[in-house]
């Protein structure tokens, strides 16, 4: 192992003079979930810290490579904050530093630049590497403190940086993998939030070639920072063609109306349009969340019955396009696409995907960093979570047969054409809403569709999530594919009774990682059954967890 230098006696005098400037929360334990660390944004300063501290480690750990750190709070309340990482080809941070993260963010302040070095010696950090680190932060109004929290860290520990003020998540993402591939033979696009805008209309314009976009897309961007994203991009698209998108709910000045009554994941967890929609029969509407990861589609039919086109819909339309594409293409024998879902995943999007896309579907833990480790074993890996957050990995392997591949015909050209178009407009780092809303785009453009048609593809079986507040949650312990309970004993047995009493019943309950609850998902065949089964299974956890089920 080569020597490694120590950390210097003025950087652990200036961590803890920087440290001490807050104070923490009493009695808190801080860890960080699914989403990293996320809580009401006034408890939040002395994660900041130990984040911005672990970041500048993380950088040094791999050689100077950037990382990336994002404060947002993504769908929650506009009073909570929270921060993420991000590794260098822009993915989540890597597991195992979860728990170093964990650590640092629970040190006592006084100690803390004890416990930061002695990680360093655990981790076997070279001190003597340089240190680099991106940030941005969505729109919340507590984000500006958290900044100055995270440049204390990172001044007082000599991390060179660059402050990218507002961004999407997916935004931060793409500029942490273009500063780490830049000059490389992976150059993933310009370091910048306009190189992120160009990228994405460049490539749309390419697949948009011979057609055309039906009507208007009406966007609702939750009032958080994918507003004046989506505003940008719209400016750049137009110059490259063009997309008649009408942006609603981008109030980013009222601090309260965040998330309110809008948003990605109140379509989805409500099954409803935002209480403001002005939108008509068969119009074609999209919402994104806070930090504009999450997508969902959706449209009120002749019925005026709201329809949900959520994460299954779009990972089943993607799919289905570029399987289309390399079957054209002349490459489908050679790639092998799969589709990764979770457990909450429409069982009647599994059956398509099965039975008539006829592609392999696969089954990941809650939470996206499985999903896109799971996508990585394909040559095409297509996931999203039904939430709406998702996007598709395309394998080295993948990316030499389409550059590779002599077309034999202008049909195959255009199809290896349409395809390498397709992996520059995917932002294969993390699932983005603004590149997933232009993949949609692109794919009904394609298909001359209209959400009906797209819905048509296959009947949602009715589905129900619900949330049951129980004193510990973390009795409460799954399979590796969350669908059954290892623990409470005996309490599976009773789900899968009552499960049985359903046509087409599916349920499964598990702890959630981001909020202090356990879910219930049912499916059944008619919206009574499912309503009746979430009943009888949200009884049952009530009682397991001894606290009274809440819808
Ligand atoms: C049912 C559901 O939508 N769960 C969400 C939610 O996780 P929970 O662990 O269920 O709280 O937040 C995660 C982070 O955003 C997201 O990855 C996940 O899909
Ligand atoms: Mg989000």
């Amino acid at each position: 192992m080569a020597s490694q230098a120590a950390v210097k006696e003025h950087i652990k005098t200036a961590i803890s003079k920087a440290a001490l400037q807050y104070t923490k929360p009493e009695g808190k334990v801080f860890e960080y979930g699914t989403a990293g660390f996320r809580m009401k944004a006034d408890l939040l300063n002395t994660v900041i810290f130990a984040v911005g501290l672990l970041a500048g480690l993380r950088s040094k750990k791999l050689s100077g490579q950037w990382i990336g750190v994002m404060i947002t709070a993504s769908h929650n309340p506009a009073e909570d904050n929270g921060v993420k990482l991000v590794d260098p080809m822009g993915e989540m941070l890597e597991g195992a530093w979860e728990v170093y993260a964990t650590k640092l963010a629970n040190a006592p302040l006084e100690s803390i630049a004890e416990v930061y070095e002695q990680l360093a010696k655990e981790i076997e950090v070279d001190m003597g590497n340089p240190a680099r680190v991106v940030f941005a932060r969505d729109t919340r109004a507590s984000g500006s403190r958290l900044v100055g929290v995270l440049n204390a860290a990172l001044t007082a520990t000599e991390v060179e940086f660059i402050d990218f003020k507002y961004m999407t998540t997916p935004q931060l993402h793409y500029i942490v993998r273009c500063k780490n591939t830049l000059g490389t033979q992976y150059e993933y696009g310009e370091p910048s939030e306009q190189g992120y805008y160009e990228k994405l209309a460049t490539s749309f314009k390419k697949v948009m070639r011979g057609v055309k976009v039906q009507g208007s897309l009406t966007v609702d961007c939750a009032n958080g920072v994918g507003g004046p994203k989506l505003r940008e991009l719209i400016k750049v698209l137009d110059a490259a063609g063009g997309l008649d998108i009408k942006v609603v709910n981008d109030d980013v000045i009222n601090p309260d109306a965040l998330n309110f009554n809008c948003g990605a994941d109140y379509v989805k967890t409500k099954q409803r349009a935002p209480p403001s929609s002005k939108a008509g029969v068969l119009d074609r509407c999209a919402s994104l969340d806070g930090d504009a990861d999450r997508l969902v589609y959706y449209f009120v039919d002749e019925t005026n019955t709201f329809r949900l086109l959520d994460g299954d819909r779009i990972a089943t339309l993607a799919a289905s396009f570029i399987g289309y594409l390399a079957q054209k293409a002349g490459i489908s024998q050679k790639l092998n696409i799969g589709v990764i879902q979770t457990a909450y995943a429409n069982g009647a999007s599994s059956d398509y995907i099965k039975n008539v896309l006829k592609l392999p579907t696969e089954y990941t833990r809650t939470g996206v960093k499985h999903l896109h480790h799971a996508a990585l074993r394909y040559d095409v890996g297509v996931y999203f979570e039904a939430n709406g957050h998702g996007t598709v990995t395309f394998s080295e392997n993948a990316m030499k047969i389409i550059r590779n591949t002599e077309p034999q015909s202008p049909a195959q050209k255009q199809a290896l054409e349409s395809l390498l178009a397709l992996t520059e407009l995917i932002n294969q780092a993390v699932g983005d809403a603004l590149s997933d809303m232009l993949l949609v785009e692109v794919i009904l453009a394609h298909k001359g569709w209209s959400p009906k048609e797209w819905l048509g593809t296959y009947t949602d079986l009715p589905s129900t999530l619900d949330r049951v507040v129980v004193k510990d949650r973390s009795i409460f312990k799954t399979s590796d594919d969350d669908t059954i309970l290892t623990s409470p004993a005996g309490l599976q047995g009773e789900i899968d009774t009552f499960m049985l009493m359903f046509n087409k019943g599916r349920s499964f309950a598990r702890a959630s990682g981001t909020e202090d609850v356990v879910r219930v998902y049912a499916e059944a065949a008619t919206r009574g059954e499912a309503i009746n089964l979430s009943k009888a299974v949200t009884g049952l956890v009530g009682i397991a967890g001894k606290a009274d089920a809440q819808h």
